[in-house]
């Protein structure tokens, strides 16, 4: 079992003192403090530069109200929150989460989950994130837009191309974004393309994006496969979630042979053992923004849903190769992961940021089960949110098989860098460590060359 080198339990116990409370916070550092004291032993600068207490310390906590009008013309409060996480490589980036549950050490597990994952990607961005507890389900399109609004009308003076470039997440996509976009110009009365990511296609978007983080999780999986000589070739799969990185990694599955049989929501799980109807599962999520009940009654008895049903458990029904957890943090617990690993599946990798609880990752790495954290299986959809800026800097539009291309690129790389460090620091295989490593390696560096700030 990792625990913390005795060198740098100090460092963490401080950041539990000071960030009481924030337990998705605490979670996501502790996995990272458990990868570092190798590091911190072989390379005593970072230790001198205290670069383990700083990067543990956001630069900057923005937290605001968000005032805004429902239907019914009564005034409700949300809180807004952006978390500016570190810029030693680049504009702090990352997304926005509007969900019930976002807290600031939600945001703070998220972005600082971020600075790794952006330094994984080789591109020159920071790591940030943000959002609220504004809960879009079962809004209409106008209190949608009016929230937008209000909450961009205080982020506006906070973020820029060069300042802080923020994005989708759960809750956010590209309607949001649109919104977003459409009040921080009319404030600023400058038509900004790179201050977010994720923005319509024929506006400034990047083709692509919208696919990113779900065909990423994908070609990570492929690459890890690959080591052992497998593929997804009629690999049957399980993929968590049904929002947008659920839905492209799903697509994408299908595209290199192999069969998604089940998803999920938060309501419930549907499994079609033939393999899920992609077409249909777009058109009830993407265009009707229905709920995969509404999916599982037009399939018909192709369909089975399970109201509040654990998607994990269908290893012990069906076999099951491939386990991609794209839902949200702490989906997948350790009895899930013994049902898994039990059953013989070879692969997880997280297209969520954070899905298995610590306990789950360890029971897939004594099962010697290939486990890919999410800071590096998921990062393909900020690797080509900085492809969007990049094409926004240059005032071009790419094709979307160049850009899909940058992204297999990008994936390839990340897999690469994981897997050498991870053989390097004497654990091959070990993706945590590799990634852990490799990306803190990066940002540690960069701080050191930039003083003390
Ligand atoms: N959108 C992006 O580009 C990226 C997203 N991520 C992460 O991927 C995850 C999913 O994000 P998106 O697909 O963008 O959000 P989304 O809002 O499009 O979809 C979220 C999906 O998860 C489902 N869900 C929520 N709680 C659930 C639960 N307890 N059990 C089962 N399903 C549940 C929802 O019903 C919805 O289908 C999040 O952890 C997010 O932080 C990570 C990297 C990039
Ligand atoms: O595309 C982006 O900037 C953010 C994506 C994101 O929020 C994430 O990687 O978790």
């Amino acid at each position: 079992m990792s625990t913390i080198d005795p060198a740098i339990q100090h460092v963490f116990d401080e950041v539990l003192l000071r960030n009481a409370g924030e337990v998705e916070f605490h979670q996501a550092t502790r996995e990272v403090f458990e990868s570092l004291g190798r590091v911190v032993l072989r390379h005593p600068q970072y230790a001198d530069a205290s670069i383990l207490q700083r990067i543990c310390e956001p630069e900057r906590q923005i937290i605001f109200r968000v005032p805004w009008i429902d239907d019914s013309n009564r005034v409700q409060i949300n809180r807004g929150f952006r978390v500016e996480f570190n810029s030693a490589l680049g504009p702090y980036k990352g997304g926005l989460r509007f969900h019930p549950s976002v807290t600031l050490g939600t945001v703070k597990f998220l972005g600082f989950e971020q600075i790794f994952k952006n330094a994984l990607t080789g591109m020159p961005i920071g790591g940030g994130k943000g959002g609220s507890d504004f809960d879009p389900k079962g809004k209409s399109e106008l209190e949608i837009m009016r929230f937008c609004q209000s909450f961009m009308t205080e982020l506006y003076r906070h973020i820029g191309e060069y300042t802080d470039v923020p994005a989708g997440d759960i809750g956010v996509g590209g309607r949001e974004i649109g919104y977003l976009f459409g009040q921080y110009k009319r404030i600023t009365n400058r038509y900004e393309s790179g201050v977010l990511t994720g923005k319509g296609v024929g506006w400034g978007g990047s083709r692509a994006r919208t696919e990113a983080t779900g065909y990423g999780a994908v070609f990570f999986t492929e690459q890890m496969l690959a080591t052992r000589g497998e593929s997804f070739d009629g690999a049957r799969v399980l993929v968590s979630g049904s929002g947008n990185v659920a839905i492209y990694a799903i697509e994408k599955v299908h595209q290199l042979g192999g069969v998604v049989v089940a998803c999920s929501d938060s309501a419930g799980v549907v499994y079609d053992k033939d393999g899920l109807d992609l077409d249909l599962l777009r058109e009830v999520k993407e265009n009707q923004r229905g709920r995969l009940s509404d999916y599982a009654a037009l399939r018909g008895s192709a369909s089975e849903y399970r109201a509040g049903g654990n998607i994990w458990s269908l290893a012990a029904e069906t076999r099951i190769d491939v386990a991609l957890p794209c839902a949200t943090q702490n989906e997948l617990h350790e009895e899930d992961a013994r049902v898994l690993a039990a059953n013989g599946v070879r692969a997880v990798a997280e297209g969520a940021n954070m899905p298995c609880t610590p306990d789950a990752v360890r029971v897939f790495t004594e099962a010697s089960v290939l486990f890919a954290p999410g800071k590096a299986a998921n990062a393909g959809g900020v690797a080509t949110s900085a492809l969007e800026m990049q094409q926004n800097a240059s005032r071009d539009s790419w094709t979307f098989e160049h850009t899909e291309e940058r992204l297999a690129e990008i994936m390839r790389g990340i897999h690469e860098s994981c897997a050498t460090t991870a053989e390097e620091y004497g654990e091959p295989g070990n993706y945590v460590l590799g990634a852990n490593i490799s990306g803190f390696t990066r940002v540690a560096d960069a701080m050191l060359a930039q003083g003390v700030i």
